[in-house]
């Protein structure tokens, strides 16, 4: 490959890396989402993604403490210059992917990364142990849909919304925003439930379960879970979830699926819960 060429592959790479990079300019936006957060004078919170602090300084007039968390080298380096009496604005030039999240209780208002959305949000709510309070996300509008919608068909985000509220509030449009980007985005909260069906312990046997009735998620009830539950079993849950028996197995509500689970841990034998796969453990 010729000089020029190596030197067109870089230049593309950056430009195509800069405008992945659409920073809000619409102040009105900014302080909504601040105060869909509920940020209190006592809170810590994160932005990932800080860029050159359009979210990070208005939160710090707000919150205790504000880490901004930045992989670009140049917008981290804005963001330090910028900080002049902000003290309690913390600088982390670093992949939020790598970053040790706090280990007290947190808020995140960001405008994140599309391309790492799932990612982002998997770090945040794979393990209810991880003492995310509230979110408050700028995504692009088809995640945020895929999220929130009613039948759930991903075992993954089941799972996230036994222990967290996720709603899509309203729709972002692409001029609030520097560049525009080419597709619509949302303002997504997130919200740790106050009760919870299946304790928070139970999350990694209850991902098994939602895995493996979710295989096929047009399923009808009774033949999607025909390996975990005995037959009069099955009679008995129809009856106590108020379901009917051929529905999909993807209608069922985020409360049926959690007396599901529980009704599986007190009356299945221990042989017929479905496996924790190996992948879902986390490496101390
Ligand atoms: C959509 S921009 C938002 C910038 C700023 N928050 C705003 O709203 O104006 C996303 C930012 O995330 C940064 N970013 C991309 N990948 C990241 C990662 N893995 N960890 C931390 N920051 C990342 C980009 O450099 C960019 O500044």
């Amino acid at each position: 490959m010729s000089k020029n060429n190596i030197k067109n592959r870089g230049i593309a790479k950056i430009a195509s890396n800069f405008s992945a990079q659409h920073l809000l300019i619409n102040q009105r936006l900014i302080h909504d989402l601040i105060d869909l957060a509920e940020i209190k004078p006592k809170d810590t919170v994160l932005d990932i993604g800080a860029g050159t602090g359009a979210i990070t300084f208005p939160l710090a007039a707000r919150a205790a403490n504000v880490t901004a968390i930045e992989s670009d080298p140049a917008f981290a380096g804005k963001l330090l210059n910028k900080l002049n009496e902000a003290t309690n604005i913390r600088v982390k030039q670093v992949d939020f992917l790598q970053y040790s999240l706090p280990k007290g209780p947190f808020t995140v208002v960001a405008n994140i990364p599309y391309s790492i959305t799932t990612p982002i949000l998997r770090k945040l709510l794979d393990y209810p142990t991880v003492m995310l309070e509230r979110a408050v996300l700028i995504v692009e509008k088809g995640a945020a849909q895929r999220f929130t919608v009613n039948s759930v068909t991903d075992p993954r985000i089941l799972k996230w919304r036994m222990w967290y509220d996720i709603k899509l509030v309203r729709s972002v449009p692409p001029h609030h925003f520097s560049p525009p980007p080419r597709v619509e985005s949302a303002v997504l909260t997130i919200r740790k439930k106050k009760k919870f069906t299946v304790p928070p312990h139970h999350h990694l046997r209850f991902m098994a379960l939602a895995e493996h009735g979710l295989q096929y998620p047009q399923f009808p009830f009774y033949a999607a879970l025909t390996d975990v539950f005995r037959s009069p079993q099955i009679t008995k849950l129809v009856r106590m979830l108020r379901i009917d028996r051929n529905q999909p197995i993807c209608s069922l509500t985020e409360q049926q699926w959690g007396e599901l689970f529980l009704a599986m841990v007190q009356h299945v034998e221990p042989w017929r819960w479905p496996r924790i796969s190996k992948k879902y453990i986390r490496k101390k």
